[in-house]
């Protein structure tokens, strides 16, 4: 059978950037108003190269009309006409690239702005929010749904205003230009305009149904493709290219929907505006023919017409835009509203200059907040010295990692309290405590960064030389120092560059130079070979000199040098000793020293 464990069946996310079913109202993005008012220079700028382009392109068509009327007609004007026609132009050019440019870049400032707020707040919440939320959710709302509100705030919003300016300008000068004319315009736009603003819907729904069905095959392609060893050792591929086809076609199916109502509505719409355009063109070339209306001004009231009839299109479809971001801001507001049941406390206590390291559990109680019915810790209550070295033992599930979580603060205890020093966790800030923990857990993360900066991680401040001594007594910098780039190294995506006890060494050595007093340690489980398993124990022992530590043993060197055993079973301690009085007892600990560390 093949080694399949390494592989997460990744399931797949709802993609939160497409699946935008705008749920929420518009006016949800009301939550943006803040952050666009910080940009208060560029607002304003955006306002100004608005208002001109709007009023470059309302006159535009005036222009036009003197250039038919006087340039054409008498002959004697051309050049003052064509000049006046440049001079428009030039404006509305400038105008529209102002305009863009402030809009753009306001767009960009509120969103960075945004995310920003959003990953500040997001790294700050407890690890039960954690416990409930998919990281990749996360990283898809970062991503996908601020996306979504970039091109509302750098675009939509732009094309909304200019939009509403426009329709309103030309219906007043279509009004001005040709009372009779407009009055015929009014009457028919909302014939020519309902089959479009229908076909347009059935567009919509169908567009968001082809992306749907793509998004199943890409699904269906990540999931299986991130499974490939299981996919190959149980000979699926034919049958795989058999469901992958299938959805392929699937979806060309709903395209050809999609495609097909495309079609239809580009023709109605073609046929609507030159039908309309026909029938004011028919009507005022009468009143031409009788002299009551110049050729310059019938071109006039087409262009105002035009300009009219583009806007209302384009802001039918931004409010689809609109919709659609409601919905990511929505998600986005859910998050912002997550707070910490863990707060520091108003005055917090401080604990002495000197930690010493001294750890107390008094009777505690704690469940996880999704297992109100199962305590992992039940009356649980254990004294470390400073100093001393206590390894835990249990089964799966007896409680070891939550007495980690809870010296860490991720968690309270239901009951009785947790100390440090004899202060009570619960009275220090947690950024505080943390500072004097160091945590080298079972599975080592190793960023996508330098070796350098793996360790440094530890502790920010620290110089390259404190970081070498670290990396020396973890037993890793002969081994960095002989990669190609040695400590500026980059390590690759969780440390894919290093062998599984380079990478714990690595970790150790970031423990190292954090120089906390108290260690948490949770021992790798897989084996390494000798020669290695002997490095990390020689990093091991040089990190937990001189620290009170906490250790979640599977090694028998760490028990055999450990000062106490504390056997855990469902949350409680069953049994304490070193490793020779727990085997003569017998019980829980001398089936698991069997098994576990004696092989
Ligand atoms: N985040 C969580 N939410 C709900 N229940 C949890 C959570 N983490 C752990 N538990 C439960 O709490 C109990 C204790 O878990 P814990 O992880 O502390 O055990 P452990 O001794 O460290 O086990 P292992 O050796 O397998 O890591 C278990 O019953 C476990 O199912």
């Amino acid at each position: 059978m093949a080694d399949t464990s390494s592989e997460s069946a990744s399931h797949p996310l709802p993609a939160s950037g497409d699946d935008a079913k705008a749920k929420a109202p518009v006016g949800t993005l009301r939550t943006l108003w803040p952050f666009v008012l910080r940009q208060r220079g560029l607002l304003v700028a955006w306002l100004l190269a608005l208002a001109a382009s709007s009023a470059a392109t309302l006159s535009l068509p005036v222009a036009v009309r003197m250039m038919i009327d006087r340039g054409f007609g008498s002959g004697s004007n051309i050049d003052a006409a064509f000049a006046l026609l440049f001079l428009v132009a030039v404006a509305l050019a400038i105008a529209t690239a102002a305009r863009f440019f402030f809009v753009s870049l306001l767009g960009e400032r509120v969103i960075a702005d945004l995310r920003t707020r959003l990953y500040a707040h997001l790294v700050g919440l407890d690890q039960s929010f954690y416990e409930r939320t998919r990281s990749g959710e996360l990283v898809s709302r970062l991503s996908a749904d601020t996306e979504l509100l970039r091109s509302v705030v750098g675009s939509g919003m732009s094309v909304a205003l200019r939009s509403v300016v426009m329709v309103l300008g030309s219906m007043t000068m279509l009004v001005v230009t040709s009372p009779r004319l407009a009055a015929y315009t009014l009457v028919g736009i909302p014939v020519f305009v309902l089959p479009l603003v229908l076909g347009g819907r059935r567009l919509q729904k169908l567009s968001r149904s082809a992306q749907d069905r793509v998004a199943d095959a890409n699904t269906l392609a990540a999931e299986t493709l991130g499974a490939i060893r299981t996919v190959q050792a149980h000979a699926r591929e034919g049958w795989e290219r058999g469901r992958f086809a299938e959805a392929v076609a699937r979806s060309v199916a709903t395209a050809r929907k999609r495609i097909g109502v495309q079609a239809i509505v580009t023709a109605v719409a073609i046929t609507a505006i030159f039908g309309a355009i026909t029938i004011v063109l028919w009507s005022g070339a009468h009143d031409v023919a009788a002299g009551t209306l110049s050729p310059g001004t019938l071109g006039q009231f087409v262009l105002y017409a035009l300009l009219g009839g583009g806007s209302v299109g384009a802001l039918a479809e931004v409010w689809n835009e609109l919709q659609r971001a409601a919905g990511g801001m929505g998600r986005i507001n859910e998050l912002l509203v997550e707070t910490s049941t863990l707060q520091a406390p108003e005055h917090a206590q401080a604990l002495p200059t000197r930690v010493r390291g001294e750890l107390q559990f008094d009777q505690v109680t704690f469940h996880y907040p999704a297992r109100a019915d199962a305590p992992a810790l039940e009356g649980f209550s254990l004294h470390v010295r400073p100093g001393e070295t206590v390894a835990l033992v249990g089964p799966s599930g007896a409680g070891k990692s939550t007495v980690f979580a809870l010296l860490l603060r991720f968690h309270d205890p239901q009951a009785g309290a947790v100390r440090v020093d004899g202060v009570d966790v619960r009275a220090l800030d947690p950024v505080e405590l943390r500072d004097h923990i160091a945590l080298v857990p079972q599975q080592p993360t190793i960023f996508a960064a330098s070796a350098r900066d793996n360790i440094r991680y530890g502790r920010l401040e620290a110089s390259d030389a404190e970081v070498e001594d670290a990396a020396a007594s973890a037993e890793a910098h002969a081994f960095i120092a002989a990669l190609p780039q040695g400590y500026d190294e980059q390590l690759g995506e969780r440390g894919a560059r290093l062998s599984g006890g380079q990478q714990q060494r690595v970790v150790i050595a970031r423990a190292l130079l954090r120089d906390a007093p108290i260690l948490l340690l949770d021992e790798a489980t897989s084996a390494l070979d000798a020669q290695s398993e002997r490095a990390v124990q020689h990093a091991l022992e040089n990190l937990m000199q001189g620290r009170t530590t906490l250790v979640i043993a599977h090694r028998l060197a760490t028990v055999l040098k450990a000062d106490r055993i504390v056997v855990m079973d469902q949350g409680r301690i069953v049994a304490e000793g070193t490793h020779e009085e727990l085997l003569a007892q017998g019980g829980l600990y001398a089936d698991l020293a069997r098994l576990q560390f004696l092989g």
